[in-house]
């Protein structure tokens, strides 16, 4: 039994033992998962708060990247806001007051906005805080009556300082002060409307309002419209009517004054009426802007929710002294127009068929006073002392009509005869390559070269010839008739400009007797044929040459007087008398007391506004536009290139020409052409330069030698008899193809006659010496018949008598002279005519004349043949 218990006791305690054992090990096996369960839990608890800082990490990067872009952003716009703001509200529209003062508003501009604080956005610089009134809106002002009244008061001097005097009419409505809350402004006169002046206020400025509505056709534009279309000019000033009401005036306001109020909000500011209200309500309209004051901070309408830091209100002194000196201004008027208020709205619109009208000034009222030019009146004459204006005068009127009148409509021919270069700024120049389009011919520096002033009338005479013709063919009685007849045509108006015209006139010789001749006939004939003359001058005694040709004097029925102008208006008109500087008396009747009108001219003589106006019409030039021809009398032409020899030397199988020409110099005429002498096998082709003037001797046959062996081939003989004359000699020498040397070593005259044409150039033949004589009137006899031909300088006309044999010696066998220093009446043998031809001597100028094709000597300009004047 015992035995069996103590199995039975042995099996329970081997079960329970590996029960026990069982039981360790799940317990064990728990423990580990238990483990593993714990660290799974640290490494995600540990991954958790790793990914949750990096997340915070990139979210504080992500913040912090997009505040810098908004920064940057809110800067960039913040900046380009500042940039439009500066330009909406420029000078005293904007500038802060410590350095605000007054400024001109730009011609033709429109107003802009005006500063009443600075907007403060996040962290960005401040922004000026503006808002609109002049030709926008009417202001309706709510808050606290010092602050309300304080931004009003800014808001008035920003709109009157940024306008020119005079172009805004303050009236205030002010019953409780009595007109006190605005007293600083009172040098400006402004309307105070009292107590009980508010009904006939508001009725006086309906009333006003249909009047300028009439006026702009009847039709109240949109606010669009307006901004888009209202010129810069205005023809009535801005009405500002500030209505400072108290507590009375809303109650006593009756129906009929509200409903006038609710008119000129309607229609006003399309009007130019606009109103500045505190104390009464509007009603909504778009034109109405609502400003919101809260102690130092503003709201309003056209900036939404932007809170505006208000400014201070300007300071009174300031006030003060900006309405006296307006106050001051207006009493002296309006100051005259500048040269930019004579442009047209666009250039070149106008066509000059009909005629051409161009603004020279303004009158004193301000409106432009338009000069005609056409058929009636044809031509003008513009006196006046010298120092007057004249010069002044003329570029503002040819400004106004360049601008108007392209280069298919108006031709411009400029001559002056004073002193002075003053129509060179319409050609190119050194520094400025640019010309005005319209100007075909200018002339400066032609005091001395009255030749030139012919030469311009007998190309306008020629013009003249053309157009009449031209009108025959088409049967055309005048130019709008030609025009309309030959629209493919090109026939601009032509106006032709000579200041100081008495120079031409003055003396009796042949050059004053054909100008007049051709003046008469452009002056009567020009009128129909669209050519048109403008003559200017300060000389009685010019004007007097005038006025002793009644049938030329007559067509000039456009007289223009300066001040102190004798003259030029009928005698019993002393309206230039009168007038005071920079003035002009305009009158379109030939002068006639009645019909004078009185012009403020511009200063139109700053050359850099002058600049800048032309290269605008240069650049819009049509293509083909010719440059125009510059005379200018104090230039010396170069030999042009095209007149020496250069690349392949002729050869002497090349064809030589009958007669090939000589260049001697340039002739003063339109086309600036050379002066040739044709030297063909004839008796008597040779030429003898006149004169002491070594250089331009020198330069006369050198240009000569070089135009000939630039023809064909030849060849030459270079006699040097002047040891003056001998490095001028020596140069031409070197540039010649073919030539042989002489000096006072071996002169010789007995030179052979050749295949080719053969010219000796001789320098001071009269120092060849009795000896030589002989030899030298054969050949000057013989020679061009076997084309041999004598080019020679003798330093005097006795001295080439002598040569020629003496006391009654003939000088058939000079053919053509050029004289230089040599005065008219020791040129007598030379000449056609007894007496000698009428010729002063002046500096690089020579009289030529050919006996076979000149009737009369004719005046040319020897070319510099070499710069250095070597
Ligand atoms: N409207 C004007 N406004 C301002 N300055 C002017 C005006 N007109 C002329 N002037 C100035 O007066 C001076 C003389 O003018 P301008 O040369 O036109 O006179 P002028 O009559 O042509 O004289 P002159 O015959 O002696 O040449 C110049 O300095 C010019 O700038």
């Amino acid at each position: 039994m015992a035995s069996h218990r103590n199995a039975l006791v042995a099996v329970v305690r081997q079960e329970l033992a590996e029960a026990r054992g069982s039981a360790r090990a799940l317990l064990a096996a728990a423990e580990s998962a238990r483990g593993e369960a714990q660290s799974r839990r640290r490494l995600v608890r540990d991954a958790y708060a790793t990914c949750l800082s990096q997340l915070a990490a990139a979210r504080e990067s992500a913040r912090d990247d997009i505040q810098r872009r908004f920064r940057g952003e809110a800067t960039s716009l913040a900046g380009h806001l500042r940039g439009l703001a500066t330009s909406s509200a420029t000078g005293a529209a904007g500038a802060p007051w410590r350095l605000w003062s007054p400024s001109e508003p730009d011609p033709g501009g429109r107003p802009g906005l005006l500063r009443i604080g600075a907007i403060t956005f996040e962290d960005t610089a401040a922004l000026p805080g503006l808002i609109p009134l002049l030709d926008a809106v009417h202001l309706h002002v709510t808050g606290p009556s010092p602050a309300v009244d304080d931004l009003i008061t800014g808001v008035l001097l920003r709109a009157l300082g940024s306008t020119r005097p005079g172009d805004v009419h303050l009236t205030v409505y002010d019953p409780e002060n009595l007109g006190g809350t605005l007293a600083p402004f009172a040098p400006l006169n402004p309307t105070f409307v009292g107590p009980g002046g508010l009904g006939s206020l508001l009725d006086d400025l309906v009333e006003h309002i249909c009047r300028v509505n009439e006026s702009l056709g009847g039709q109240y534009p949109s606010l669009a419209e307006l901004t888009a279309a209202r010129p810069g000019t205005r023809p009535e000033p801005w009405r500002l009517v500030v209505l400072l009401a108290d507590r009375a005036t809303t109650v006593e306001m009756t129906t009929g004054q509200r409903a006038q109020l609710g008119r000129i909000v309607r229609t006003g500011v399309a009007c130019g009426v606009h109103l500045v209200v505190r104390g009464l309500d509007l009603d909504d309209d778009p034109t109405v802007e609502r400003i919101l004051v809260r102690d130092q901070t503003a709201t309003c309408d056209s900036l939404g929710s932007l809170e505006i830091r208000l400014d201070p209100p300007p300071p009174p002194d300031r006030i003060a002294a900006f309405c006296r000196s307006t106050a001051e201004r207006l009493r002296a008027g309006p100051g005259p127009a500048s040269l930019s208020d004579l442009e047209p709205a666009k250039y070149w619109a106008e066509s000059s068929i009909g005629g051409l009208v161009a603004p020279i000034g303004d009158s004193t009222d301000g409106s432009l006073v338009e000069v005609p030019l056409g058929d009636d009146p044809p031509h003008a004459l513009i006196g006046g002392p010298s120092g007057s204006g004249k010069t002044n005068l003329i570029y503002a009127w040819l400004g106004s009509l360049a601008t108007r009148y392209g280069p298919e409509e108006l031709a411009l021919y400029l001559l002056d005869f004073k002193e002075g270069v003053s129509f060179a700024r319409y050609a190119p120049g050194p520094r400025d390559p640019s010309w005005l389009p319209q100007v075909r011919l200018a002339g400066i520096n032609v005091n001395g070269d009255r030749e030139f002033g012919l030469a311009m009338l007998r190309h306008l005479g020629e013009e003249l010839r053309t157009r009449a013709q031209a009108a025959k063919r088409w049967d055309a009685g005048k130019l709008a008739e030609l025009r309309a007849e030959d629209p493919t045509g090109h026939w601009p108006r032509i106006v032709a400009v000579i200041d100081e015209f008495q120079v031409l006139l003055a003396g009796r010789d042949a050059v004053a007797e054909e100008a007049v001749a051709l003046l008469e006939d452009l002056a009567r004939r020009g009128r129909s044929q669209g050519i048109h003359l403008v003559l200017a001058s300060q000389d009685v005694a010019g004007i007097q040459a005038l006025w002793g040709r009644p049938g030329l004097i007559a067509q000039f029925t456009l007289r223009i007087a300066l001040p102190k102008a004798r003259r030029i208006l009928a005698e019993d008109n002393l309206a230039a008398a009168v007038i005071p500087r920079f003035h002009a008396v305009v009158n379109t009747e030939s002068g006639v007391s009645g019909a004078n009108r009185i012009v403020r001219l511009p200063d139109a003589g700053d050359r850099d506004t002058w600049r800048t106006l032309q290269r605008r019409l240069w650049r819009t030039r049509p293509g083909g536009c010719p440059e125009p021809r510059l005379f200018d009398g104090d230039a010396v032409p170069r030999l042009p290139a095209s007149l020496r020899p250069s690349g392949r030397v002729p050869g002497v199988d090349s064809p030589v020409g009958s007669s090939p020409g000589a260049v001697l110099g340039e002739r003063i005429d339109v086309a600036a052409q050379p002066a040739r002498l044709r030297l063909g096998r004839m008796p008597g082709r040779n030429l003898a330069v006149l004169g002491t003037r070594t250089e331009e001797a020198c330069d006369v046959l050198a240009a000569a030698a070089l135009s000939l062996a630039a023809q064909g081939p030849a060849h030459f003989s270079v006699i040097c008899l002047d040891p003056g004359a001998s490095l001028a000699a020596a140069r031409l020498f070197a540039e010649l193809p073919s030539a042989d040397w002489y000096d006072t070593t071996d002169v010789r005259f007995d030179l052979p006659a050749m295949d080719i044409p053969h010219y000796v150039l001789g320098y001071a033949l009269d120092a060849a010496g009795a000896a030589h004589r002989p030899a030298l009137k054969t050949l000057l006899t013989e020679g061009p018949e076997q084309r041999i031909h004598v080019l020679g300088w003798w330093r005097s006309v006795p001295r080439l008598r002598d040569d020629l044999g003496g006391i009654g010696a003939r000088f058939d066998t000079i053919g053509a002279w050029v004289a230089l220093d040599v005065h008219g009446a020791d040129l007598t043998p030379l000449h056609p005519q007894p007496g000698g031809p009428v010729w002063y001597p002046r500096t690089r100028r020579a009289l030529f004349f050919d006996r076979s094709v000149h009737r009369t000597p004719e005046v040319i300009i020897p070319y510099e043949v070499n710069s250095d004047h070597t």
